[in-house]
């Protein structure tokens, strides 16, 4: 047993070609804990979750279970356990739904764990079922949502990484995919790491909160000091 937090960044440094995006980023998600990092546009949210993810390089130290992992694939990551749904909904447009999740569970070993695991996603997301053979491309944006969800957990991550899982999707849409995010956690103890702009919601689902502005940590905190402090409130929540 360890005390470790299951995913920690110390120092992370990350950008593109010269220009970097990431300043001295410390963040870290506890077993089963439901973090948010909020931000505004281009304060580096999605940038962080790629180096996170090992999508592009990073300085700085990554932890899982408090080893360092050194600069691992995207594939490395998922392996210990860390899964991301991307901004722009992850999935792979020209398969069908069950193909897409299937993909998702190559990692979980026989045909008859992936086809017990995609069952249990439908019983999850019974709008998937009811699409099982439609192709993922032609889903609605909910849809496809729903779908790079399942997708992300189909391998049964620790933790799951959402970018903005909220862009573009329409209000009630946006209730169902957190509530059932917040059952998923609360059933099988998975964390999550969210992404958002929707700072309502996320603040109703999260325990604590990081801000980040301009590449940095501005603040981080518990989700109802983050609610009690009136400059975050009016910034973040507008009232
Ligand atoms: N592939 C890229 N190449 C070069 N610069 C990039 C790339 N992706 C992002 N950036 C820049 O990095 C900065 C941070 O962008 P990032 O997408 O991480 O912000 P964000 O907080 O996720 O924003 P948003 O909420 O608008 O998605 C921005 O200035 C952006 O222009």
């Amino acid at each position: 047993m360890t005390d470790a937090p299951l995913l920690e960044v110390r120092g992370l440094r990350a950008g593109y070609g010269q220009v970097n995006v990431l300043h001295d980023i410390d963040l870290s998600v506890g077993t089963g804990e439901v973090v948010v990092v909020l931000g505004a546009n281009g304060a580096g949210k999605s940038t962080l979750m790629s180096a996170m993810s090992g999508l592009i390089p990073h300085s700085g130290e990554i932890l899982v279970d408090g080893s360092p992992v050194g600069h691992p694939r995207p594939d490395q990551m998922l392996a210990r356990g860390i899964s991301l749904v991307p901004q722009g909904r992850g999935t792979l447009t020209a398969l069908d739904v069950t193909d897409n999740l299937r993909v998702g569970g190559t990692g979980l070993g026989s045909k008859k764990d992936v086809d017990e695991e995609i069952d249990r996603w439908f019983g999850i997301f019974p709008r998937l079922a009811e699409r099982a053979d439609q192709i993922a491309g032609t889903l609605s944006g909910g849809e496809q949502q729903m779908l790079a969800i399942a997708r992300a957990l189909m391998s049964r991550p620790r933790l799951l990484l959402c970018d903005e899982i909220s862009l573009g999707l329409a209000p009630l849409i946006v209730q169902e995919l957190f509530g059932t995010l917040r059952r998923v956690s609360a059933e099988s103890g998975t964390a999550l790491l969210l992404v958002e702009q929707n700072a309502e919601l996320a603040l109703d689902i999260a325990s604590r909160v990081y801000l980040l502005e301009v590449g940095a940590v501005a603040s981080s905190g518990t989700a109802d000091s983050f609610r009690e402090n009136n400059n975050i409130r009016q910034a973040y929540l507008g009232y």
